[in-house]
């Protein structure tokens, strides 16, 4: 059984055509991202698929059942944006509702709060939270009833690192537990460390693809001799740009012992290094023709 089955949806507002006859079926856990310019249709995607906004045509059906069919949320979750939320209640008060809709023993509520790491303000009124906590108390949740299909509009807006890094790491847990994950982003660096699997949303249509064949490795070296590891990295030919305490390296055809040996040979001193891999911002580039600057 298919966890979300896309069936020729479309949707147009007025004459502008937002979904253009997708398709498209997902059969496994894992996290996939939404991605597309602002206004392309990713919240609009993401309400039709969970019945809060009618298809013009197309069907949806989410683990197994027609999204019009209300018991599929049951195992079925969706996180949108905090204006959800209502701020002269508390961060209780809306996990108890949700807990109460679901039918759910209040003691999940307390598993629930433990794992998102929110027991600090459960007992505040929302009014007081901070974006952060806002996310944090939205995909609680969300995952309150341990879904099947859980689908997250901008998850990772507006969070600071620690946040950022726990809403990975929770989102990774619940892949691993067979949970399949749909969110939408513009932070095409964090998408990179949930997930290499994107859906590209552009002119209506839904473009699935791997990130593995885009992938860049860039490593940042922090040295104290700058001259002699520059006039090394151009010799070699390494594709490299300077940055406040060193280089930012692209491995391209050179590998990474390479670049080792290189730093060796330069006789400076590496104060830090660290890798960072991004995928799918080149491929936006390239689907979306962002202009160089
Ligand atoms: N209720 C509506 N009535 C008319 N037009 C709408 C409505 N909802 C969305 N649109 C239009 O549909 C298009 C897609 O909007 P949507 O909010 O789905 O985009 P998005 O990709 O989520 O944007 P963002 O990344 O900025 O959040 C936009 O042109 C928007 O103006």
């Amino acid at each position: 059984m298919a966890v979300l089955a896309i069936n020729n949806l479309s949707k147009s507002f007025k004459n502008h055509r937002v979904l253009d006859g997708i398709t498209l079926t997902i059969d496994s856990p894992g996290i996939w991202a939404l991605v597309g310019p602002n206004g392309v249709g990713k919240t609009t995607f993401l309400n039709i698929l969970t019945n809060l906004s009618p298809a013009d045509s197309g069907s949806v059906k989410l683990v197994g059942k027609s999204n019009k069919d209300y018991k599929v949320f049951k195992d079925v979750s969706f996180l949108q944006d905090n204006t959800v939320l209502f701020d002269y209640l508390t961060g209780y008060d809306h996990l108890k509702y949700v807990c109460d809709v679901h039918k759910l023993p209040s003691k999940r509520i307390q598993e629930v709060v433990q794992y998102v790491g929110m027991e600090r303000y459960t007992k505040k009124t929302v009014g007081d939270y901070s974006l952060g906590m806002k996310q944090h108390l939205l995909l609680a949740m969300a995952i309150i009833n341990e879904p099947k299909l859980l689908l997250l509009d901008e998850p990772l807006n507006g969070l600071d690192p620690t946040s950022a890094i726990l809403m990975r790491k929770i989102l990774g847990q619940l892949a691993d537990k067979g949970t399949t994950i749909i969110l939408s982003s513009h932070n095409l660096a964090e998408v990179d460390r949930v997930t290499k699997q994107i859906l590209f949303l552009k002119d209506g249509k839904l473009l699935e693809e791997h990130m593995d064949s885009y992938e860049k490795v860039y490593y940042h070296i922090a040295v104290q001799d700058k001259p002699s590891v520059a006039s090394l990295l151009t010799a070699k030919a390494f594709d490299f740009m300077e940055t406040d305490k060193g280089f930012k390296v692209l491995l391209g055809s050179q590998d990474f012992q390479s670049l080792l040996d290189l730093l060796h040979q330069s006789g400076a001193y590496v104060k830090d290094l660290q890798k960072e891999i991004t995928g799918s911002e080149k491929r936006y580039e390239e689907l979306f023709e962002v202009g160089m600057v």
